[in-house]
Parts: structure tokens; sequence; C-alpha cells
């Protein structure tokens, strides 16, 4: 059987590994248990069997894939695809050159090969299209099935470089798929993160072992794959999305709903902002609880309307931050990050990126330098934590909004003199291969809020952590219903104007303080944001 390669389906991948059967099974059986309910393309990737071994498997798994009218690859042993005129082969970078695999298996065999940095992709396109057919992006998160991985996971962030290098050296012809550590609770996030910058392309499937191989009930694990690869929503924070801008109506809706709802915020926040950050919560209508207990993350994030706001301005165990993310993305609930002094140091700089690889965000808030070095435009290091000041290039912090926002799937704020706030979920909506459609992040809705500066908030400590409780209160008081952006939007425009009214009233930074916090109460309750000073202005 000769399979036509533009025909040939990457969506689902299995790949084999008879060393994690469960009892009962056998390698034939889980295979024929993942085709029979979906499995596109299967390898055989047997590690430590001998050749005959290999070959009389080999031979069995060829049946079953005959049956099913899927192609079958050979991991590594180019010998043995040969011998059992198996329709392709996939090697890694420590394995049989490209070149001379090609050569020995002919041009019409699928070829896979293993890649992760821009610089392998930079080969392939030289090799043109008659050598390389697809990729293997990896590896995208921690696994216990590849023994001694020579790279650290690269997250999504490290696949869309990838796809992004595919973009650049115009390797079209290359179809791709990430491999490494995929399950039920990332998939969505892969497919959904997984874009190249253009917008042209995101990848073509999903390659994993364990899931399937190491299942008991394969047949269930590949069906619950399968639904989560052909949806077209990651519904990663309940809420209903629209292409319209914030009005002071629809914003009045969302300070409703978190009047009625009362979400529990559960903070994971610097010490200094703890107390102040509270205040604020208990001010619009929601309970604060500053818990950093890992055995309890859970517990709190199945409780109705629950929302976590995550400051890594002083930080709590990485374990516990990871358990916390896991715990609110794996019921829908949303994340507000806030990666104070995102690159201020290099320990910074890494313990953020692990957390923004490690899971979704419904929000990521920063200030000017936090924002441009997230987007990568900040080309001087950042010399602390506090936000820039001085000449500011609007149209560089939207775009570095934009970016982000785009680059993670996420409403992003960053805030400044003037405020950026800009929508990059594209409502939660994924497709493999397709991307987004050629829409980038310079099409993403934004918006500005150009009121001036408020020069009394930066004479208090903790006034931009605790926008980023403002934040977390209102997404977390939304209905099923309610709209991300606006929720995001409200609250910047809130805490803006309560800010202004605040420093109209106070007669020093500690009288501030508590201004803004009976400012915060005051205009949240009386829910007139027509007559809130801080105003809108949509980007471009
Ligand atoms: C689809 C796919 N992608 C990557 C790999 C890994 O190949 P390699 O780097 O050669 O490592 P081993 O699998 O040989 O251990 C793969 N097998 N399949
Ligand atoms: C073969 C391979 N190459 C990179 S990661 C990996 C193993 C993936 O296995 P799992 O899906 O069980 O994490
Ligand atoms: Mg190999």
């Amino acid at each position: 059987m000769v399979f036509a390669k533009e025909d040939v389906d990457y969506s689902l991948y299995l790949v084999t590994d008879s060393t994690m059967l469960p009892p009962g099974t056998t390698l034939c059986s889980q295979v024929e248990a993942g085709l029979k309910n979906g499995v596109t393309l299967v390898q055989i990737r047997e590690k430590d069997t001998e050749t005959k071994n290999f070959i009389e498997e080999a031979l069995e798994v060829q049946k079953i894939c005959k049956k099913y009218n899927v192609p079958l690859i050979i991991n590594d042993r180019i010998d043995v695809a040969m011998a059992i005129d198996a329709d392709g082969v996939h090697v890694g970078q420590e394995d049989m050159p490209i070149p001379m695999v090609r050569k020995l298996l002919g041009s019409s065999k699928i070829l896979g090969w293993s890649v992760g940095k821009r610089s392998e992709v930079e080969t392939l396109a030289k090799w043109g299209p008659d050598m390389v057919d697809y990729v293997g992006v990896g590896t995208l998160f921690p696994t216990l099935t590849k023994k001694n991985p020579k790279k650290t996971p690269m997250g999504t962030q490290g696949a869309i470089s990838v796809l992004n290098a595919l973009e650049e050296f115009k390797a079209t012809w290359c179809r791709t798929v990430g491999i490494g550590g995929i399950h039920p609770d990332n998939i969505q996030r892969v497919i959904c993160q997984c874009v190249s910058s253009n917008g042209k392309r995101s990848l073509d499937g999903i390659s994993l072992v364990s899931d399937i191989m190491a299942s008991t009930d394969a047949c269930a694990a590949t069906q619950k794959l399968k639904t989560l690869i052909n949806g077209t929503k990651y519904q990663f924070v309940e809420c209903k999305l629209d292409a319209t801008l914030p009005t002071a109506a629809s914003i009045q809706k969302v300070l409703f709903q978190v009047s009625s709802n009362r979400p529990l915020v559960q903070h994971i926040t610097n010490k200094v902002h703890q107390n102040f950050g509270a205040n604020v919560t208990l001010a619009l209508g929601s309970s604060p609880i500053m818990s950093e207990i890992e055995s309890e993350v859970s517990e709190l994030a199945r409780i109705p309307n629950a929302s976590l706001l995550l400051n890594t301005g002083t930080v709590a165990p990485i374990g516990m931050l990871k358990a916390a993310i896991n715990a609110y993305n794996e019921v829908n609930r949303p994340i507000t990050f806030d990666p104070v002094g995102y690159s201020a140091t290099e320990t910074r700089f890494h313990l953020n990126n692990t957390l923004l690889t490690y899971g979704q965000f419904a929000c990521i808030k920063g200030n000017y330098s936090e924002i441009l070095s997230l987007a990568e435009l900040n080309k001087d290091k950042m010399k602390g934590v506090d936000s820039s000041s001085g000449d500011t290039d609007i149209n560089l912090v939207a775009r570095a909004t934009q970016i982000v926002a785009f680059k993670y799937r996420t409403v992003a704020v960053c805030t400044g003199e003037i405020d950026c706030i800009a929508d990059g979920t594209f409502g939660g909506e994924y497709k493999l291969s397709s991307g987004t459609a050629g829409v980038t992040a310079e099409d993403i809705p934004c918006v500005l809020i150009e009121d001036g500066p408020i020069p009394i908030m930066g004479d208090i400590t903790a006034s931009g952590c605790s926008l980023g409780s403002t934040i977390a209160c209102f997404i977390g008081g939304l209905d099923p219903t309610g709209n991300l952006f606006d929720a995001v939007v409200g609250a910047v425009l809130l805490y803006k104007s309560a800010g202004k009214l605040a420093s109209t009233h106070c007669q020093g930074s500690g009288s501030f303080h508590f201004q803004l916090i009976d400012a915060l109460y005051q205009l949240f309750h009386e829910n007139k944001p027509e007559k809130w000073s801080a105003s809108l202005k949509k980007f471009n």
C-alpha cells in the first residue's frame, strides 16, 4: 500500500512502547484499540527489542494498520522498515543522517525527523521538499517515556518557535506533530497556543505514547483524545467572547454579575500586597483567601466562582504554584497572572517562564517593562521590578501587549501612564493545521486607557498588584456566559477611575491608600460606569 504523502492524516499519531503495557494487554491489542477509535498514524518504537522480535512485532502491527488503512512508521530502524516495506521511518538528531535515510528509503516513503531548534528547521528547509515530510516537535512537556532526554521540555512557546522557523524558511511542505508529555489535560492548550506568529499554521497533529499505550482502557483513552482534538473550543475559562468592544452597558453587566456571584479570590501573592489585596477584594463585594497551602488548591478551585491571582513578587514553592495552576486549569476557573519583575533577574525569568509554560492564564498583567520583555521587544534589561517611567512609545507598548495576548492566548494588560488591554483568546477557538487563518497579533482587539498618570499611585506599595486583585474579582464573578474582555477592561477602568477620585480627596500617600479603597467600594457599588472618569480608546 502506498500512501499519497499529502493525504497522510497526522492528527492523532500513536507511538508504541511495549514496556508500559498494562497487564492483560499486548502491543497489538493496544494499537488496535487505538486504531478502532481514531488513531490516524502509528509508529513502532521499541527501544529494547532485538531485531528478530522487532520484525515479528512490526509485521503483526502492519497487518492491523492495513486493516484500518493507516500508515505504519518505524522508529530508528531503517533496515526493519525496508525489510517489511513499512510506509515510513522516524529518526532523531542522533540517528542516521536524513539524506542517507532518504537515499535508502526512496522518495515515496514518509520520512519524519525530531526537531526542537530553529537551526534544525533551517537545515531541513535547505534540503528542500524531497527530504523531510514531517517533524516531531518536542519534547514539549516532562515525560517518563523517553529515557535520558537530552532536551529540557520546550513547552508551547518552544513549539511556536519551531512553527515560526518553518514559516521563516518557507518549509511549507513540512507537516508537524507535537510530542512529549501530552495528555487530555494539556492537549487543547497545545493546539490552541501552538500557532505561528503569522497565524498561518498550527500543529498538524498530536503524537503520544503513554496516554494510550499505558492505559488500562485504550479505547476510552483514544476516544477522549479524539474528542479533544476534534473539538473547536478550549474552555480555559467558561466565558463567552464576542468581537464588539466593551461599552458602559456591558461593563455594568459585569459588575452586576460580580455583585451577585461574590467570587472567592485566592491570592498567591507577595507579602507586601497581601493585606491591601484582601481589602481591595472585599471592597469589590468578593471574598479573599490568602492561601498557599498546596493540599487545598483543588478544593478551592472547585468552589463556585473561584478565581486565582498568581503574583510572583515573593514566591511560594514552585511545586505549590504548579499545583495551583493545575487545579484551576483542570476545572476551567480563571487565573490572573502577574509575573512581577519578569526578566529583572535570571531567577525570575526562569521561574515566570516555567509557570507560563505550565498552564493557561485568562489574563496576564504587567507593567511596560514586563510586557515588553514578555513580547521579546525589550532591548534593555529591566533594572528592578517597578514600572518604568519616562518617555513611552505607546505604539510599541500596544504592539507588545498584542503580542503577549496572541502568544499566550490570553487577555494581556499593560499598565503605566497609559494602560493597554488586548484580547488574544480568539474565544478559545482552536484548530489543527490552519492556525488562526492568518489573523496575527496586530489584528486582535486592543484598547487604550489614556487618562494620564496618577503620580501618587507610585507613592503607595502594591498599587499595581491590587489591580491584579481587581481583575481577578471581575473575571471570577462572571456568569458562564460572561465576557472575559469586558471584565478585564471594566476592572482596569474602575481601578483607574478610583485612583483619580482618591487622588483628589487625599492629603498624602497615607490617606490615598484608604481613599483608594473607599473609591473602589463607592464606584463598584454605585455601578455607573458611564460616569467613571477613565475612558476607552480603540488602538488602531
Ligand atoms: C513523532 C515523533 N517525534 C519524535 C520522536 C523522537 O525521536 P528521537 O529523537 O529519535 O528519539 P527516540 O524516539 O528514538 O527515542 C519520535 N520517536 N516520534
Ligand atoms: C519519543 C519521544 N520523543 C520525545 S518525547 C517522547 C516520548 C513521548 O511519550 P509520552 O507521550 O508518553 O510522553
Ligand atoms: Mg531515534
